[in-house]
Parts: C-alpha cells; sequence; structure tokens
C-alpha cells in the first residue's frame, strides 16, 4: 500500500485542484489531502472559505481517500501521522524539494518528494486559479 500526499489551500476549488489531486494520486494507492490552515496562509490573501469548508470539499473528491486539516505550527506533525510513502507538490508550489526531503530525513521519514503536472485550460474561459475567479467575481459584482 503506497500512500500519498497532496497539500495546499483549495479554496474556491477549480479543474486546476482536481487535476492536481488526481495527478497526485496515480503516484500510490492511497490518496491523503492536507488542507492548510487560513491562519498559516501568509504568501497570498487569506482564503475565503473557513478552514472546515475547505476540507469537506476537497474530501467529496473521488480521488481523494482522506482529507486533513493542517497542523496549526508544525506542518511535518500531519506527514508524520500519515507517514506517507511520497509527497507531491503543486506544479507552482514555492516550496523546495530539496529542503523538504532534507526535513524529512532530519525527522527520520522515508518520504521521496515529486512535483506534478500542471492543467492548461482546454476551453474557452476555462478559470484554473482561484485569484482569477476571485477577479472576475469583483469585476461582474464588484
Ligand atoms: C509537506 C507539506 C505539509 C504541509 N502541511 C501543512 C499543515 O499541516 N498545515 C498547514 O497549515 N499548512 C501545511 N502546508 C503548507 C500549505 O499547504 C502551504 O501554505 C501551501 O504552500 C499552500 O499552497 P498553495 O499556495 O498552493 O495553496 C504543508 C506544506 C507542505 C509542503
Ligand atoms: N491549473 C492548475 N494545474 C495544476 N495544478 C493546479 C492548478 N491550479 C492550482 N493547482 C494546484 O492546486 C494546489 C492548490 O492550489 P491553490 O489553492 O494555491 O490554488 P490556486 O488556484 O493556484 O490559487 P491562487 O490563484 O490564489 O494562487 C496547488 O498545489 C496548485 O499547484
Amino acid at each position: 500500500m503506497t500512500r500519498v500526499v497532496a497539500q495546499g489551500t483549495f479554496d474556491l476549488l477549480h479543474p486546476g485542484h482536481v487535476h492536481y489531486l488526481e495527478d497526485a494520486a496515480t503516484y500510490g494507492d492511497e490518496l491523503h489531502a492536507i488542507v492548510a490552515r487560513g491562519s498559516n496562509v501568509t504568501h497570498k490573501a487569506k482564503p475565503i472559505l473557513s478552514d472546515r469548508q475547505r476540507r469537506d470539499m476537497v474530501a467529496a473528491l473521488a480521488a481523494v481517500d482522506e482529507a486533513h486539516l493542517g497542523h496549526r505550527e508544525d506542518i511535518f506533525v500531519p506527514i508524520e501521522t500519515i507517514d506517507p510513502d511520497v509527497i507531491v507538490l503543486g506544479f507552482d508550489q514555492h516550496h523546495d524539494e530539496a529542503a523538504i526531503e532534507a526535513a524529512l530525513a532530519d525527522r527520520g521519514i522515508d518520504c521521496r518528494v515529486e512535483r506534478a503536472s500542471s492543467r492548461e485550460p482546454r476551453h474557452d474561459d476555462e478559470l484554473l486559479s482561484t485569484g482569477d475567479i476571485i477577479d472576475r467575481v469583483l469585476e461582474r459584482r464588484g
């Protein structure tokens, strides 16, 4: 049984998120998604939806076996609990593979790090970014 972890904010789901999770699922038998706590999202605007609502939406996707809310202080705590064989990063996530692998090794966790592919728009008007969806809402309803 190969366990895989994917993680992200997953605010206002779109087909790019579904693509990431479906791609991550192909790396093993069981996909665990870790949903970032809003309080830890500091590299971009805070999520619109609550932690639990984002977790529940991700849990409802067919590719995902289990969705977990992230830890508030230490992102490696859920990793220690899940004990994955592979962590699949999103294609554009700012995390550095080598740094994560070093942190895993420090904690004695035997797990490799891979990078998912991206989804390009497949038809006109496909919005593949939460930021772009919010911009569209503001443009049309603001
Ligand atoms: C291996 C790993 C584990 C993570 N675990 C958590 C966690 O437990 N809690 C949390 O709030 N964020 C966690 N994160 C961080 C968020 O997922 C991070 O903010 C992520 O970069 C958000 O991605 P996005 O900008 O693509 O949505 C983790 C990140 C990585 C790489
Ligand atoms: N078009 C896409 N193709 C593949 N993966 C995607 C795509 N868009 C987002 N993802 C992945 O989904 C995960 C969560 O993404 P995130 O919550 O940052 O959404 P986002 O739509 O990229 O947000 P924002 O537009 O605010 O940056 C990340 O790992 C990201 O790489």
